[in-house]
């Protein structure tokens, strides 16, 4: 398998250069050259597997080249095996036709283990292969900084930097950064929003010489492994509450627009989803331009779900390449005018991309209100993330199809927003429970190019 640019002019790399490489060197997102398709039978047994088989049947035609069959079984098992939870991925019913994926019983309790969990082994057997260590730099608005630094503390051949922005992430999630005692571990505080973080880690991408001086590596969505390991639990989901024999809809609390992208592969690949529901918080701009008004940047505003607080969402970009019929000029083109504040979307690339998507935006009310129900109907405590996937599931939910909202995050992680709503205090699991005791290690450090290269070249295997 060729992995392509979606800008159309970077060259074009095997699954694992791509993972190692992350950005392309003409700014776009790699995607793979043509979508694996699985029969209607191949889905069908799925049925009844593991998940970690699962994993495998899903996800091998897009490694095969670069992994060997028993290499690669045997990394899917090590990154899955310290999960809290036999399913990995558990379903919970939620009412008559629709259910949760509980996709917070890994390390770090949220879904963003599944990727860099998996990341984490294949970036150690192929740097390993090739004698060689690479820098890793993050934007996080919360979740992946933490599975990341999980992921590769302590490993010889990894450096991870990791910008979150300054008291925009909440106390769990930035304790979870902080506290690794590791030395290739460093978290950074940067003044600014997520969007700022994720803005200069691209800007280092494409600062060459800094780029392949310190051997430049990404773990955000902006790598396809992350992406792909996250199109495995659409498959395990759908196929346990009866597809490929059935249809069914999935809504997923979106931000960087990595997940849902993930669910648009699967149906892509045969599985059949029927509608795949974006849902924003007060952050909208997917919304806002899923409802025909046009992809324009506003400010972002901080909220209590403030892992999805994104007004640039990286993944569209791939979105866009598909509704622009892989014309990767047109896209460049699009994002030439994101520069300068935002864009309006073909009438064809709407079509296209409402032949996939619906959206729906929940506001803060809307999200306390909600957390407060879920319990009350006797469910669970669930996450403010979570939260807004419920609330628009609520509004597509058709009486033929089942729905499924990606349960994103434990909501331990975010204990202020979900006691203010439920009165109840979401406790850590045991492991955790002296988070709050470990000693905290940061950098506070500007928004700024110059300053953050420079800091990370000082900082190198320190
Ligand atoms: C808990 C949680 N829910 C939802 C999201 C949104 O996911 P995505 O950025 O892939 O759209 C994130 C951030 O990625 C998150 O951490
Ligand atoms: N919500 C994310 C934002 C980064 O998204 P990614 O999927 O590109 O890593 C976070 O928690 O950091």
């Amino acid at each position: 398998m060729k992995y392509v640019s979606t800008r159309g002019q970077a060259p074009e790399l095997s699954f694992e250069e791509a993972m190692l490489t992350g950005l392309a060197r003409d700014g776009g997102l790699y995607l793979p050259a043509e979508i694996p398709v699985m029969s209607q039978d191949e889905i069908a047994a799925l049925a009844g597997l593991s998940y970690e088989e699962i994993a495998f049947r899903v996800m091998w035609p897009y490694v095969s080249g670069s992994f060997a069959e028993d290499e690669f079984k045997a990394i899917i098992a090590r990154a899955y095996e310290g999960f809290g939870h036999d399913a990995r991925a558990p379903l919970k019913q939620l009412n008559e036709n629709h259910f949760l994926l509980e996709l917070f019983h890994g390390p770090t309790l949220a879904f963003k283990d599944f990727a860099m969990q998996l990341i984490g082994q294949l970036f150690q057997v192929a740097l390993k292969r090739r004698g060689d260590r690479v820098t890793i730099v993050g934007a996080t608005s919360g979740d992946t900084g933490s599975a990341a630094i999980e992921a590769f503390r302590g490993l010889d051949a990894v450096d991870v930097f990791i910008l979150y922005p300054h008291g925009r992430v909440s106390e769990v999630q930035r304790r979870q950064m902080t506290t690794p005692a590791h030395s290739n571990v460093h978290a950074l505080a940067v003044d600014g929003d997520f969007d700022d973080c994720q803005a200069v880690l691209k800007d280092m991408f494409n600062d060459f010489e800094f780029r392949d001086g310190v051997k430049l590596a990404g773990v955000n969505s902006i790598n396809f492994a992350r992406v792909l390991a996250q199109i495995v639990y659409y498959f395990s989901a759908a196929v346990s509450l009866g597809a490929p024999h059935r249809k069914i809809s999935f809504t997923v609390p979106t931000g960087n627009f990595g997940d849902i992208f993930a669910g648009y592969l699967a149906k892509r690949m045969g599985l059949p989803i029927d509608r795949l529901v974006v849902a924003t918080n007060q952050n909208d701009i997917l919304h806002r331009c899923l409802s025909g008004e046009g992809y324009f940047k506003g400010d972002t505003i901080p909220s209590i779900s403030p892992s999805m607080d994104i007004q640039v969402s990286s993944n569209f970009e791939r979105a866009l390449y598909y509704a622009y019929g892989e014309d990767g000029s047109a896209v460049a083109q699009l994002m030439d005018e994101l520069g300068n504040g935002g864009f309006n979307v073909s009438q064809g690339a709407m079509e296209a991309l409402r032949e996939s998507f619906d959206s729906g935006r929940v506001s803060e009310d809307e999200t306390l209100e909600t957390i407060k129900h879920t319990l009350a109907r006797n469910v669970e405590l669930v996450c403010p993330h979570t939260a807004v996937g419920i609330k628009v599931a609520e509004e597509y939910r058709a009486a033929d199809v089942p729905m499924i909202t990606l349960a994103t995050a434990h909501p331990a992680k975010f204990p202020a927003a979900v006691e203010k709503a439920s009165g109840e205090h979401p406790p850590l699991p045991s492991r955790m429970s002296d988070l709050y005791e470990r000693p905290e290690r940061v950098t506070r450090i500007a928004n700024d190019l110059g300053t953050l290269e420079d800091h990370i070249r000082r900082h190198i295997a320190e």
